[in-house]
This record gives structure tokens, C-alpha cells and sequence, in this order.
């Protein structure tokens, strides 16, 4: 692709995301060009690694064009649906399932399997690579947040975090969250209507996050927040460009008028932590603002704020994500909500009349969780994951120099035949516990929720909220059908159907 094809296409893009205006447009290419041509030379000094190491073998692959490498490549796949053909067109290719490449301005290496897996969560255990978000990412997110930080920092958040989000914490919020999501599917789930899946489950991830977090469950204030969530998560998943009426821009201002919103929280949690400390709270922020780690030290100021912004964040659209794709499995596959209907029918038989949901309630739904773990194995919420070497290190017979990224994905392990057979279908009863056992899932070869010291604190939160939305909609007796049974699936900025997976809705 020549340059001023690559210029089209990003003015596209901006154009696309935001922009009406010709005159900012060009500007916003030119801008493009200047930041491309000073990263380039970056990202060239860090190559010089390479030039140094007369001996070392890299793996094999191409690095692209100039600057832009295959990023282009790496977007056209992720636009139709994911990096699996990105990643299966140069496995055959180089003959390797490791291979380098070059990414958004950087040098990288993408290995895939098991192996792999434990290759870098050994790596990261021994400081010589490290989790690498992409800097606008971290920009948005806070430089306080879990994903920023490292070392002693790191191990104190979650530290704090696994006595706030683990199923001690929870069983204290999920009577309420019950509630909410059986309230949620009442105003949402109407008989003879047509609905949008995606719309349905991105609002009850998100006000369920919220409510549970920070105690706001009133309107307007939490549908405004909605908004602003949206925005920070499109900007998070778009181009860094910090232009009037970019995106990026239009994150920013999100994200402060978000963190406004949770410092305010904060204050208010504090003054009434204080009073009832010693007390157990509900609210999952009060029990971060109470929490210490084990030399007795609390989160900061600026940690709660970062931290309880992540929360929502991290939480936010992977759970839509994986409620989006279970109700469209479960639509195609009636075996499989016919023993859901089992299920939920015997829980709810144990129960009293207005009985509370408990989080022994969460952990009874098994076969709920096998369907939404198979659901994480064939559409992984998140695609991947970035860690940077910290030094020269050596793979498979390979040398990945210092400051390179490493890749993975998802899908690489969770789709090969190795691990799990016959891995295109949709088989839940490959995570129930008997089959489990019998066939003994290879360490590392299922890893929806990353690997490594920056693996997902929220599993729990994850479980909780996604199992009761299929309760309660079980429980309402709801039947659905697709309006677009061929609609195709999107994962640009996040995995989705792309037409918002529009349903009938009938009981
Ligand atoms: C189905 C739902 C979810 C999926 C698939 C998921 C997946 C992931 C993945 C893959 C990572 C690691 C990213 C990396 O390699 O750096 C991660 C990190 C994280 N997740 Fe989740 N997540 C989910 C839900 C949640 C929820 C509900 C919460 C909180 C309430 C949460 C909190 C976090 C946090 C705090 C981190 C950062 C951990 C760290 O850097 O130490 N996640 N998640």
C-alpha cells in the first residue's frame, strides 16, 4: 500500500469516527504524518537492538512496510472478526507458530499455544517481560491503575482487590445485584418485541458495575454515566489522535468528568467508611476505601480513583461480550437452554417466596457457568494480550531482543484441536466438572481471562453478574430469534455482533 493510500485511509477512519470537516481531516493527516516520522525513528533506535546481535536468530516474519509494519494487516483482521487470520495466514506462511512482525510502531513477536503461555507467565514471573498496555491506554485508564503499575505497587492493589472482589465480598452484594437484574430484565424483555441484545446487555453490565461499585442507582445520573463509559471505551479502542472532536479527545473529556464523578463518590465513602468502620459494608467501594494489605497500608487517593475506574472499565463490555454470544448460542442450541431451564428451575424451587439470591445460588448455577465458559473459549471477550522484554531473552531456539513486544491471543489456544476437540463446536459439557476431570484441560490452554500477575481480578464479579442475567431471564420464561440470523460478528472496537444482534422476544 503506498503512502498516499495510508494517508486516505487514516483521514477515513478520522473522518468515519468523527470528523465532517475537510480542513481538519488534512490537518489530522499531517499531524498523523509528523508523529508517524518521529515514532519511526523511535522505533528504528529500538530495532538497532537487533543490528547489534550478530549472532542471535530471530523468528521468522516480515516487518512490514517502514513505520506502519503490518498493522494494517493486524486491523483488516480484527475487522473481520478477530486475529485469527493474521495470525493463521503467517503461521502457514513462516512455517512457525512464532513469528515477528511489527505493530502499531513496534518491533513484535507473536507466539501462540500453551507453551507459549507459560513461556511468558514464567517470563513476567522472573522480571524479564513485562505487561505492556499501549501508553494512550494507560493515559485514559490512570497511571494508578492495575494494568500501569508494577512490583510492590502492583502486588499491594491486589492484594486489596482479591479481599474486595472475591466471594466473601460478594455474597454481601449479590441479593442486590439479583434484584437489579431481575428489575433489569422486566423493563428490557417484553413479549411480542423486538430488542437488541447488545443494547440489553451493555446496560445491565454497566449499571450493575456501577450500582455495585459506587451505590449510584439513580436517574438521570447513571445513564449519563452510561454515556460517558461509551466514550471512554471507544476512545480506548481507537486512534490516539488527540484532535478536536476526535474520539480520543471526546475520551478524555470522559474520562475526567467519570473521575469527578468518583472522587466525589470517594468523599462521600470516606466520611461514612469512617463512621462505620469495623461494620461490614455493602458497597464494593467502601470495602476498597476500608481494605489493607498485609503490612496494614490502604490504597491512595489517586489508586481508589484509577482502581474503581479500571473496575468499570475491565468490566464493562467483557461481560456484555460474553452475555451477547451465550444468549446467541443458547438460541441455536435448544439442548442447551432446555437444561438451563433444569437448572434454574431447581434453584429457584429451593427458595423461599422473596428469598435473596446467595452466592452459594452463583456457584449451584454449573451448568450456566459451562455454557458461559464455552462461550469465552469460541468468542474470547478479550482477543489478547502485549508484554514487553525487559532483556534479551530466548524462545523456542529464538532470541527476542529487549524492548520488543510479545503477543498472544486468545483464540490461538482456545481454537486448536490440541486442547480441546473438535474445537469449532459449541460444547459446554467440555467445562463440566466429571468431563473436566476425565479429559484434563492442559494448563494454559484455556485463558479467557489473561495469564500471568496481571491475570483478571473480576472472574467472581464476572460469574456473578452474567449468571444471574440468565437466570432471571430463564426464570421469565423468555424465548428469543434472531431477526439477522446471519448477521456477522464485528470486533472492532470490541467483539460483537455487528448489527446489535436483534432479537424477537416471545415467552
Ligand atoms: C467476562 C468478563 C471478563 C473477562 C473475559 C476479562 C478478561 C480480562 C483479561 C484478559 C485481563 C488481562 C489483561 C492483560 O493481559 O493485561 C483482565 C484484567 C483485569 N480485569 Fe477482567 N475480565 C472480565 C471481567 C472483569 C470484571 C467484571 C472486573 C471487575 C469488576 C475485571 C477486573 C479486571 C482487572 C482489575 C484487571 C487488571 C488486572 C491487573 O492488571 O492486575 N474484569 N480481565
Amino acid at each position: 500500500m503506498d503512502v498516499a493510500s495510508v494517508g486516505t485511509l487514516v483521514a477515513l477512519v478520522y473522518a468515519r469516527v468523527d470528523l465532517f470537516n475537510a480542513a481538519a481531516a488534512i490537518g489530522c493527516v499531517v499531524t498523523f504524518f509528523i508523529l508517524m516520522t518521529v515514532a519511526a525513528s523511535l522505533t528504528r533506535r529500538t530495532s538497532l537492538n537487533i543490528q547489534g546481535m550478530q549472532h542471535a536468530q530471530l523468528p521468522p516474519g516480515s516487518m512490514g512496510l517502514l513505520w506502519l509494519g503490518e498493522t494494517l494487516q493486524f486491523l483488516s483482521s480484527l475487522r473481520q472478526g478477530g486475529p485469527t487470520k493474521f495470525m493463521r495466514e503467517r503461521t502457514l506462511k513462516f512455517r512457525s507458530p512464532i513469528f515477528k512482525t511489527s505493530l502499531f510502531l513496534h518491533p513484535a513477536v507473536v507466539v501462540q499455544g500453551a507453551d507459549a503461555n507459560r513461556f511468558l507467565v514464567n517470563g513476567e514471573n522472573r522480571q524479564e517481560l513485562r505487561n505492556s498496555w499501549p501508553s494512550f491506554t494507560l493515559e485514559l485508564l490512570g497511571w494508578n491503575a492495575p494494568p500501569a503499575v508494577h512490583g510492590a505497587q502492583h502486588k499491594r492493589q491486589r492484594q486489596i482487590l482479591s479481599g474486595c472482589l472475591g466471594p466473601g465480598a460478594l455474597q454481601r452484594v449479590v441479593g442486590r445485584a439479583g434484584t437489579m437484574t431481575q428489575k433489569h430484565v422486566e423493563a428490557w424483555w417484553k413479549d411480542g418485541e423486538r430488542i437488541s441484545v447488545v443494547k440489553s446487555v451493555r446496560n445491565y453490565a454497566f449499571h450493575v458495575a456501577f450500582s455495585l461499585l459506587l451505590g449510584i442507582e439513580e436517574e438521570p445520573a447513571l445513564s449519563e454515566m452510561e454515556r460517558q463509559f461509551r466514550s471512554l471505551a471507544e476512545g480506548l479502542a481507537g486512534l490516539p489522535i488527540n484532535l478536536p472532536g476526535s474520539r480520543f479527545r471526546k475520551a478524555i473529556r470522559a474520562r475526567d468528568q467519570l473521575r469527578r464523578q468518583i472522587d466525589s463518590a470517594i468523599r462521600q465513602r470516606q466520611n461514612s467508611a469512617a463512621a462505620v468502620d469495623g461494620e461490614v459494608s455493602e458497597e464494593l467501594l467502601s470495602q476498597l476505601i476500608l481494605a489493607r494489605d498485609e503490612n496494614g497500608c490502604a490504597l491512595s487517593l489517586e489508586e481508589l480513583r484509577d482502581v474503581t475506574l479500571t473496575l468499570i472499565v475491565a468490566g464493562y463490555d467483557t461481560a456484555a461480550t460474553t452475555l451477547t454470544f451465550a444468549l446467541k448460542f443458547i438460541e441455536e442450541n435448544p439442548s442447551c437452554r432446555y437444561r438451563l431451564v433444569q437448572e434454574h428451575e431447581g434453584i429457584a424451587s429451593q427458595k423461599s417466596a422473596g428469598e435473596r439470591m446467595s452466592w452459594a445460588d452463583i456457584t449451584n448455577m454449573r451448568y450456566t457457568w459451562a455454557v458461559l465458559q464455552e462461550t469465552m473459549r469460541l468468542r474470547a471477550p478479550a482477543l489478547g494480550g502485549v508484554k514487553e522484554t525487559l532483556k534479551d531473552i530466548q524462545y523456542n531456539g529464538y532470541t527476542i531482543p529487549r524492548g520488543w513486544k510479545i503477543f498472544y491471543t486468545m483464540a490461538a489456544t482456545h481454537q486448536n484441536d490440541e486442547y480441546f476437540k473438535n474445537p469449532s463446536k459449541f460444547d459446554p459439557s467440555r467445562f463440566e466438572i466429571g468431563k473436566l476431570q476425565k479429559e484434563r484441560l492442559q494448563p494454559l490452554s484455556y485463558v479467557p481471562f489473561g495469564i500471568g500477575p496481571h491475570a483478571c481480578k473480576g472472574i467472581d464479579f464476572a460469574r456473578m453478574s452474567t449468571s444471574l442475567y440468565i437466570h432471571h431471564l430463564i426464570m421469565a420464561k423468555h424465548k428469543w430469534t434472531s431477526l439477522e440470523p446471519n448477521e456477522k460478528i464485528s470486533c472492532l472496537p470490541m467483539l460483537t455482533l455487528a448489527k446489535g444482534y436483534p432479537i424477537l422476544v416471545s415467552s
